[in-house]
């Protein structure tokens, strides 16, 4: 069965909805955003929340220092990298970390090889004006080829109810991501979340 992250989440309603359908984490983003939530927003949503959701923290190119007392602070699981984190930077920091690749052709996927000690490796679109959320697609076939270990897996980029079970089939991710293909009008909606997660846990 497939694993879900649900990103972008500020507030509580959205943060439970999706609980309560079965996700199994979510992202606050701490980086520019329209999606941006401050520490005290993150920490009060993720306080109410059931342990076995893992809270995520989404930062690009944040100090060490920043991702240290952000993790205590917000009480997160792992942060997720966005920027040009370095393998040594990524190495030192002493926290459980995601990175995230932004997936333009083949070559960017062979460069997951120096993140070894990453949690999961997110492939997302290097398409759109943001470092991340831009609802965009990579060509997944670029994976065909490539030996990469699926149980670290996490796709992002551009998901939604109409094209998740195909990005199941051809990536097999351990987990899938979403944020504005659950989104109406750029809100969250619970109806799209729900719908989401029931999905990807068919598969
Ligand atoms: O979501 C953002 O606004 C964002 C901004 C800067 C860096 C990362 C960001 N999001 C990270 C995520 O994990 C998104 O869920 C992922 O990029 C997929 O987004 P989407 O294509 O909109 O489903």
């Amino acid at each position: 069965m497939t694993h879900v992250k649900v990103c972008g989440i500020r507030e509580y309603e959205h943060a439970i909805a999706a609980a309560d359908a079965g996700v199994d984490a979510l992202g606050f983003v701490f980086a520019e955003s329209k999606r941006k939530v401050s520490l005290k927003q993150a920490q009060s949503i993720s306080k109410r929340l059931p342990d076995h959701v893992k809270k995520i923290g989404v930062f690009v190119n944040a100090s060490r220092e920043e991702l240290a007392e952000s993790y205590e602070f917000a009480g997160l699981d792992f942060v997720q990298l966005h920027g040009n984190e370095s393998p040594l930077f990524c190495e030192q920091l002493n926290l459980p970390f995601i990175k995230a690749f932004r997936i333009k052709g083949e070559d960017d996927i062979d460069r997951i090889k120096e993140f070894e000690n990453a949690s999961y490796y997110l492939l997302d679109s290097a398409s759109g004006p943001y470092q991340g959320g831009n609802g965009t697609q990579f060509n997944w076939e670029f994976l065909n080829e490539k030996e990469v270990d699926h149980n670290k897996l996490i796709l992002a980029g551009g998901l939604n109810q109409d094209n998740l079970q195909k990005a199941i089939e051809i990536v097999q991710p351990t987990m899938v991501d979403v944020s504005s293909g659950v989104e109406t009008n750029g809100i969250k909606d619970i109806h799209k979340i729900k719908r989401f997660i029931g999905l990807a846990k068919q598969f």
